[in-house]
């Protein structure tokens, strides 16, 4: 580790590790909004996700916020780069203390490897992650970019390229994680947004599941955002929700 990274490294307070699956995500415009938010929540029954809107008006202010409410975050910035500056993002992300991170997998193997590798060199335990296809995307969508494949086959391949990376698991739809258990393992994570109960809007989601149906296809963390945080009540909701899950 070189002095610059021990430097820039944050002391994490302790944290609270939930037994639960449920990621909340912080989607929110300003750093009061989103500590009104976690203020509702109890980090003792779920973690919660800082995206780029959040982390884009707040910076690292509120990951030492969050931490220090004893919050596990998952810091879903979604690089896609060059290897370089995406291991290096991914490595700034851990000095963070963050729990979880993720780039995209299309950003290609080597990116991918070395982004594992400068986490392993500096001695992080960041769990690394990478998303495969989004869930607001379908098979008419990935053509409009110039993927002419089914869905399904896209994720499995950048399933199967993230797993040859040695990163952690893969961020994909609920929809499809028993095929992603049978073919990358029951210890490859699967972190499924797109979750909706049934009566909830799917807003611009398209490839959705109920938080039950995808703890059944084998989904180990569930991302959820507007159902709760849009909620009249949110604790409320994310108690029908553990509850749907019993
Ligand atoms: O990486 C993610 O978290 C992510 C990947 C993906 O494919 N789809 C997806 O919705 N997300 C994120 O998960 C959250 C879903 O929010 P809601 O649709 O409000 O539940 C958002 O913060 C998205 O940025």
């Amino acid at each position: 580790m070189t002095q610059l990274q021990q430097t820039n490294q944050q002391v994490t307070p302790d944290l609270i590790r939930p037994n639960s699956p449920i990621v909340v995500a912080i989607d929110k415009a300003s750093l009061n909004e989103a500590l009104q938010l976690a203020d509702q929540l109890d980090p003792s029954l779920c973690r919660v996700k800082v995206g780029k809107e959040l982390f884009t008006r707040c910076g690292p202010q509120i990951i030492n916020e969050l931490h220090s409410r004893g919050f596990e975050v998952f810091l879903d910035l979604k690089f896609h780069d060059i290897p370089n500056t995406t291991a290096q993002a991914v490595l700034a992300a851990a000095d963070m203390g963050v729990w979880m991170v993720n780039v995209h997998a299309s950003a290609g193997l080597v990116a991918m490897q070395e982004s594992k590798k400068r986490l392993v060199d500096a001695g992080h335990d960041t769990l690394l992650i990478a998303v495969t296809v989004l869930t607001s995307m379908t098979e008419e969508g990935l053509k409009g970019i110039g993927v002419d494949v089914a869905v399904t086959e896209q994720v499995e391949r950048l399933a199967l390229l993230t797993k040859e990376a040695g990163l952690d698991g893969v961020v994909c739809s609920a929809q499809e994680a028993s095929r992603l258990k049978q073919l990358c393992g029951q210890q490859f994570q699967l972190i499924t947004p797109g979750i909706r109960m049934a009566e909830d809007s799917a807003d611009d989601q398209k490839r959705i599941c109920t938080p039950s149906e995808a703890m059944q296809n084998g989904s180990d963390y569930l991302v959820i955002g507007r159902s709760i945080t849009q909620a009249a009540d949110p604790i409320h909701k994310m108690t029908q929700i553990l509850d749907s899950l019993k």
